[in-house]
């Protein structure tokens, strides 16, 4: 499976990356940063729909989704055009992303920012932090419940949200027991790439309202979005869609307008 060999080159990506720059080392040098003030997650209470807009260059599933890229641009794009927070991969092999992307986009807007990799050892974490990431990506099909738990604990004390991925009732548990406090649904099944929005239409009766909802992936136009926050949805993350809308600003009105309509 996919999930699988992105997880497993991530290992060897971040021992890598421990040679350069050891474990001790980020650890130190992210404790010594002002600890967050859990930016992503306020922005996502306080929105009745928040939109996160990501920044994506390319994915496994679609490959090449920007050509030329001016990641900076899109990023500045995203913000005057309304966006609530924006995700920036980082997994260089299948999706094309960086570190340096990330910082680059960070310098340049003021949003929370979610950093998107496939986290499998701490190590990110604390690389997340020196990043100047809001948040990281938890997915629960590469980490047990345990794991998780450990992983949200060393989030908290850094003052870093976590959005914890989850795909399937189980998984929704181990979110639930981990401590969760940001569920997202993806509706792209990573074993074949079908997408199915009424996955997390059907997975979110099993989610506490005291818990915030993301929908993920597969939101092509404005009438999915709003099916989405019909069903529950506190936030959207929407990529490629939002990568290719010329009129940015005209996409996020319209599903606010149309999702603040349907709650009459
Ligand atoms: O481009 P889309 O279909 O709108 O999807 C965005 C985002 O949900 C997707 O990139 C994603 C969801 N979960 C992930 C985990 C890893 C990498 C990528 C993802």
């Amino acid at each position: 499976m996919i999930l699988e060999k992105i997880a497993n080159y991530t290992r060897k990506r971040v021992q890598e990356d421990k040679k350069i720059v050891s474990l001790e080392e980020v650890v130190n040098k992210a404790n010594l940063l002002p600890e967050g003030d859990f930016k992503f997650e306020q922005t996502l209470k306080k929105n009745k729909v928040s939109i996160i807009c990501e920044v994506k260059k390319a994915s496994p599933s679609k490959g090449i989704i920007s050509e030329d890229f001016p990641f900076v641009q899109i990023a500045r794009e995203y913000e005057n055009a309304g966006a609530d927070c924006i995700s920036v991969l980082t997994e260089p092999k299948w999706f094309l992303g960086s570190d340096e992307i990330f910082k680059e986009i960070r310098k340049n807007v003021n949003l929370p920012m979610l950093r998107k990799d496939f986290t499998i050892d701490e190590y990110q974490i604390y690389q997340s932090k020196l990043l100047g990431a809001d948040a990281v990506l938890l997915i629960c099909s590469l980490l047990d419940t345990k794991t998780l738990k450990k992983y949200i604990s060393i989030c908290d004390s850094l003052g870093l949200s976590t959005l914890v991925e989850a795909h399937n009732i189980g998984e929704i548990n181990s979110a639930i027991d981990a401590g969760a406090r940001i569920i997202g649904v993806n509706n792209r099944n990573l074993k074949d790439f079908t997408v199915d929005l009424s996955n997390s239409i059907n997975l979110r009766k099993s989610i506490p309202n005291d818990i915030l909802f993301v929908a993920e992936s597969g939101i092509l136009n404005v009438n999915d979005a709003i099916s989405l926050i019909r069903s529950g949805a506190d936030a959207l993350l929407i990529g490629e869609a939002m990568m290719h809308a010329s009129d940015k600003k005209a996409f996020i009105r319209e599903i606010k307008q149309g999702g603040a309509l349907n709650e009459d």
